[in-house]
């Protein structure tokens, strides 16, 4: 895995930023694969802001979300479509109908984790991933467990991810207990995968990730099997990591 220390969160978002409009400028009709929560902000801050002066447009431009709490639709100001196309869809010319996230108040949730998969594959697959990390060293939704699941399935979130996300919501009893994520396999699938990492908080999952061995018990870990992560984290995160990177 390739590491770069951000000088601080803009930086990171502004690194990260890059490599999305050096895919965009490859192929204007890349299939980003993007994620949630605060980690991310700084990045659709920064292609929100510069992608007009770079002469790009994401009219063509495919993308799919990690994730989505069961029971919430899109008007929900805690969804993570609500997140998305406040944060980016709203921001920047893309086809709201070239933006995928999983629907949290589906009928069937096990035929729409199916049509998700079916969905990207139709896309051509992920050009590029973008993923934050869980405290616990979730990607996605993808809790720490005794295995790893390969497919976009439905997930009984841990009660330390519903406690840490519960800033988000009047309280952590509020916080849906489950949710639909991409799976592993769906992740490492991507064909680039940029992992940001952001604070001290996160610093003990990422030596981990940098520098144990691969465990469902750590899900990130999974990540050093794939050939083209880069892996962009301040000096918080990396505060684990002397000798490492
Ligand atoms: N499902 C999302 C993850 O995809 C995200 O990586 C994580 C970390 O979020 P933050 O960047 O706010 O720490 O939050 C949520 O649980």
């Amino acid at each position: 895995m390739k590491v770069i220390q951000a000088d601080n969160y803009e930086d990171l978002g502004k690194i990260a930023g890059e490599m999305i409009f050096r895919q965009m400028e490859a192929k204007d009709d890349s299939v980003l694969g993007l994620a949630t929560g605060e980690t991310p902000v700084g990045i659709y801050q920064y292609l929100a802001e510069g992608y007009q002066d770079r002469n790009l447009s994401f009219s063509k431009v495919r993308t799919v979300n990690l994730d989505e709490y069961i029971g919430m639709d899109g008007s929900n100001e805690q969804s993570y479509r609500y997140f998305m196309n406040k944060h980016l869809f709203n921001k920047v010319d893309i086809r709201k109908e070239f933006t995928e996230v999983p629907n949290g108040k589906c009928e069937d949730v096990e035929q729409e984790c199916l049509r998700y998969e079916k969905r990207i594959e139709e896309f051509g697959g992920i050009d590029i991933q973008i993923l934050g990390m869980g405290e616990n060293g979730h990607i996605g939704f993808n809790e720490p467990g005794n295995e790893f699941i390969c497919d976009t399935h439905v997930v009984q979130l841990t009660e330390d991810t519903r406690k840490v996300n519960a800033r988000f919501f009047d309280s952590a009893d509020s916080v849906p207990e489950q949710a639909i994520t991409m799976g592993i396999r769906t992740i490492l699938k991507a064909r680039k995968i940029i992992l940001a990492v952001y604070g001290v908080k996160k610093a003990e999952a990422l030596a981990g990730v940098l520098k144990d061995r691969v465990t469902p018990w750590l899900p990130a870990s999974v990540l050093q099997f794939h050939p083209d992560v880069t892996v962009i984290a301040d000096a918080g995160a990396l505060s684990k990591c002397t000798g490492l990177y």
